[in-house]
């Protein structure tokens, strides 16, 4: 089979591409692959990493409020299907797949005026304003919750969940933590603020650095990388403490989860289908800038089920941080049953039913009834 893959801007939407790519080069190693992202967007660099074939079109995204920005992006929008139907006239895909970001809009929608069976994958509980957009052409809509199936046409909506959590069980956590200078056996947690770091959070820890060096616990601290130097000048006047390691940004993140006894972090819809799947226990805090607070009603279908702790960004300081750190990991009863209610809202199988949703769309060629 020949897939086309787009899906970009920020980690939680190519972190998915890349995992279903990788899962069908390993179980289907006959597929041949092609990645149209942007230049600006993290996946040049994530993408090309991975040795994908990958392909750039020049696409923004679109401004809510009224804009004149808006008109060049339409402009935009409809040279890129000129460029994508091109791309794709010479590549020939069996099936289009976008993962979401804007520069899934003129890859899709070409797709799916060319005829050629497409789907997009939604992977919050609030669909963004491209899937949604796209929704009324792709012959199939993908979702991760219960919640965003309400968003879609019925008929052509399916629940596959994240391709990110199939490949996370399969990860390993041994012998992560001692390149950290960690020790293994003690509880560690993770905290980081999404795919491109947070600076609220980043005040937070840097706050909670001093009392932090007296915990019985240890603390991966990934800062994003535009925030890195800042934190790193800081702690040279500050200092660290030994059980806390700082990094920009971690590359082999289904090994580290795999090694973490508690996750804080922004409520982004890839993380949470991560930490669900290998059953972690959280403190989310949802990112209030984004669309419709979406991170907010993601993170609440894993607090509800008590699988979560809900940390509004309003409220954090770096000791109510400390405070609730201390709350979940120094109660091992508390722990055990978060982690059991986050086990029960992961979908492991996530790839595999991804796959066949493309797999069906091609053999029936195309459009679904
Ligand atoms: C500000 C914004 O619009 N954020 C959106 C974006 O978030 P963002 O890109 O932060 O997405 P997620 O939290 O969903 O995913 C982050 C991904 O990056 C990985 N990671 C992170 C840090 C690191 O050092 N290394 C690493 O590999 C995580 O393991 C995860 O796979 O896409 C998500 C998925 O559509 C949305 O839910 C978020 O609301």
């Amino acid at each position: 089979m020949k897939i086309v893959v787009s899906g970009g801007g920020t980690g939680g939407h190519i972190y998915p591409a890349l995992a279903l790519i990788r899962m069908i080069k390993m179980k289907h190693p006959d597929t041949s692959f092609l990645y149209i992202g942007t230049e600006m967007g993290l996946e040049s660099k994530l993408v090309v990493r991975e040795g994908i074939s990958f392909k750039s079109i020049n696409i923004t995204g679109f401004r809510r409020a009224v804009s004149f920005e808006n008109v060049k992006t339409i402009m935009r929008f409809l040279k890129g299907v000129n460029e994508c139907k091109k791309m794709l006239k010479e590549f020939q895909p069996d099936v289009v797949i976008g993962t979401g970001g804007y520069v899934c809009g003129p890859v899709v929608y070409a797709a799916a005026k060319m005829g050629i069976p497409s789907i997009v994958h939604e992977q919050n509980s609030v669909p963004g304003l491209t899937n949604k957009f796209l929704s009324k052409y792709v012959d199939k809509i993908a979702v991760c919750f219960e919640e965003a199936k309400a968003y879609f046409p019925a008929q052509k909506t399916v629940l596959t969940g994240n391709p990110r959590a199939s490949e996370v069980i399969e990860a390993s956590g041994n012998g992560v933590l001692e390149k950290y200078g960690f020790q293994s056996g003690r509880k560690t947690v993770l905290i980081f603020g999404g795919s491109r770091g947070a600076r609220p959070i980043n005040d937070a820890v840097t706050d909670a650095l001093k009392d932090l060096a007296n915990r019985q616990y240890q603390v991966l601290y990934v800062t994003g990388d535009v925030h890195y130097e800042r934190v790193a000048d800081m702690l040279k006047t500050a200092g660290k403490p030994d059980n806390v390691a700082v990094e920009p940004f971690i590359h082999n993140m289904p090994d580290v989860l795999a090694a973490c006894d508690l996750v804080v972090a922004r409520a982004g819809a890839t993380t949470l289908a991560e930490l669900t799947a290998l059953g972690i226990p959280s403190i989310l805090i949802p990112s209030p800038y984004v669309t419709n607070n979406h991170q907010e009603k993601n993170a609440r279908s894993l607090t509800d089920r008590g699988a979560a702790v809900l940390l509004p960004e309003k409220d954090l300081t770096g000791q109510l941080l400390i405070k609730e750190l201390d709350a979940v990991l120094m109660n091992e009863l508390r722990l055990s049953k978060m982690k059991e209610e986050s086990k029960h809202l992961g979908i492991h199988d996530a790839a595999d039913r991804l796959y066949t949703v493309m797999a069906e769309l091609t053999e029936k060629g195309g459009r679904s009834s």
